[in-house]
C-alpha cells in the first residue's frame, strides 16, 4: 500500500472479523504480558472497539496493484467494501483531505515527494500521520508537513497480513489519550503492539520488520536438514514451521526464559544436546545477533541522503 489514508473516526462498523488469542496477551500501552483472561480483555476490546475508523481509502502508484488490492478486499465480503483503492494523479490528496488518519507506507524515498504534492500541506493539517517507513525520523517529517499534523513512527511486519504481526509504535506525549487508543485499535486488530521510544526504532526495524526473513531462513535451513534425513519437503517444512511456532508461543505465553525452554528439552546424553553442540560449532547465536545489528545499521541509513 502506499499511502494508506483510514477516514471517518466514527462508532460502528469496522474491518476487523476474526481475532486470535495472542491479540488478548498484552493490556497496556507498553505491551506488558500478562495472564491471558479472555473475558475481561474482551470487554477492554469492546470498550475500544468505538476507536476503530470505520471507512478506508487506500491510495496505490499502479493501476495492476489497484486491482490486485481490490481482489483482496473483496474476498473479505461485507468489511472488504469498506475499504474505497484510489489510483491516478492527485487521489494521495484527495484521500488524505477525507481522512483522519493516515497512514504513509510507500518506500522510504518517496516519503518527501507525497508530502509535497500540490494541496498536501493543507491536506495534512490537523491530521494524524503514521510512518511505517524505515530509517526516516519523527523529525523529518516533521519538517515536511504542517505543525498542526501529528506524527507517529510504527514499524509492524509481515506477519500482520495473518492478524499476528508485531508493531512497535513511537511513544506518544501523555496527553494523546485518543490517539493512543486509536493506535492500539488499529495495531492490535493484526496483532501485538507495543510503544518505545523512537531511539530504540533501527533496532526494531531489525529485529520486528526484517524479523520475518531471518527467522523463516533458520526454518527452512532447518527443513533442509530434514529432507537431508529423507522427509518429503512439505512434511519437513510443516514440522519446522510448527516446532518455532510452538516455542515461540511458549515463551510469549508462559514468559520462561528461552534457555530454560531449551534446557527442559535437553536429556543428558541425548540427541538434543548433540544438535546443540553442532549448531554452537556454527556459531549461531553470535551469527544471529550481528544479523540484528547490521540490519539495525542498515535501516539508520534507510531514508537518508547518501552522503
Ligand atoms: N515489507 C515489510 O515487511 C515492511 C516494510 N516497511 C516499510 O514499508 C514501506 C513499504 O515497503 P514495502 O511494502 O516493502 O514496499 P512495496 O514496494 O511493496 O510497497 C510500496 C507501495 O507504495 C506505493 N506507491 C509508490 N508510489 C506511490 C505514490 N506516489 N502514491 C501512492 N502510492 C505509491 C506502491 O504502489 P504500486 O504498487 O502501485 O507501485 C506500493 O503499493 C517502506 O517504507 C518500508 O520501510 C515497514 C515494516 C515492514
Ligand atoms: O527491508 C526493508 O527495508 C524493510 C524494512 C523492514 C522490513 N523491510
Amino acid at each position: 500500500m502506499g499511502v494508506a489514508v483510514l477516514s471517518g473516526v466514527i462508532d460502528g462498523l469496522n474491518t476487523r472479523n476474526s481475532m486470535s488469542t495472542s491479540q488478548l496477551n498484552t493490556d497496556d500501552a507498553s505491551g506488558t504480558s500478562t495472564p491471558i483472561d479472555i473475558s475481561s480483555s474482551q470487554a477492554i476490546m469492546e470498550a475500544k472497539e468505538s476507536c476503530l475508523p470505520s471507512k478506508f481509502l487506500c491510495t496505490v502508484n499502479r493501476s495492476e496493484s489497484a486491482k490486485s488490492l481490490r481482489k483482496t478486499f473483496d474476498l473479505l465480503g461485507d468489511a472488504g467494501k469498506q475499504v474505497n483503492i484510489l489510483q491516478g494523479g492527485g487521489v494521495n490528496v484527495d484521500a488524505v483531505r477525507d481522512s483522519d488518519v493516515v497512514l504513509l507506507c510507500a518506500k522510504p524515498q518517496m516519503a518527501h515527494t507525497i508530502l509535497n504534492e500540490p494541496g498536501m500541506q493543507e491536506a495534512l493539517a490537523n491530521k494524524l500521520l503514521i510512518s511505517i517507513l524505515a530509517g526516516v525520523t519523527i523529525t523529518q517529517i516533521h519538517s515536511w508537513v504542517p505543525k498542526s499534523t501529528k506524527v507517529v513512527r510504527a514499524m509492524p511486519n509481515t506477519p500482520c497480513k495473518i492478524r499476528e504481526g508485531m508493531t512497535v509504535v513511537s511513544a506518544l506525549p501523555t496527553d494523546w489519550v485518543f490517539e493512543k487508543e486509536l493506535i492500539l485499535a488499529i495495531f492490535r486488530s493484526i496483532g501485538r503492539c507495543r510503544f518505545l521510544e523512537e531511539k530504540h526504532f533501527d533496532a526494531c526495524t531489525a529485529l520486528c520488520g526484517s524479523g520475518p526473513a531471518f527467522a523463516v531462513t533458520v526454518l527452512e535451513a532447518m527443513a533442509d536438514g530434514g529432507v537431508m534425513m529423507g522427509l518429503p519437503r512439505a512434511e519437513a517444512v510443516e514440522l519446522a514451521a510448527q516446532s518455532m511456532q510452538g516455542i515461540a508461543r511458549m515463551v510469549l505465553e508462559t514468559g520462561v526464559h528461552p534457555a530454560a525452554l531449551k534446557d527442559s528439552v535437553t536429556t543428558p546424553g541425548g540427541c538434543t544436546i548433540a544438535g546443540l553442540l553442532a549448531l554452537e560449532d556454527g556459531k549461531v547465536r553470535s551469527t544471529m545477533a550481528r544479523t540484528i545489528q547490521v540490519a539495525t545499521s542498515h535501516a539508520s541509513g534507510l531514508g537518508q541522503a547518501k552522503k
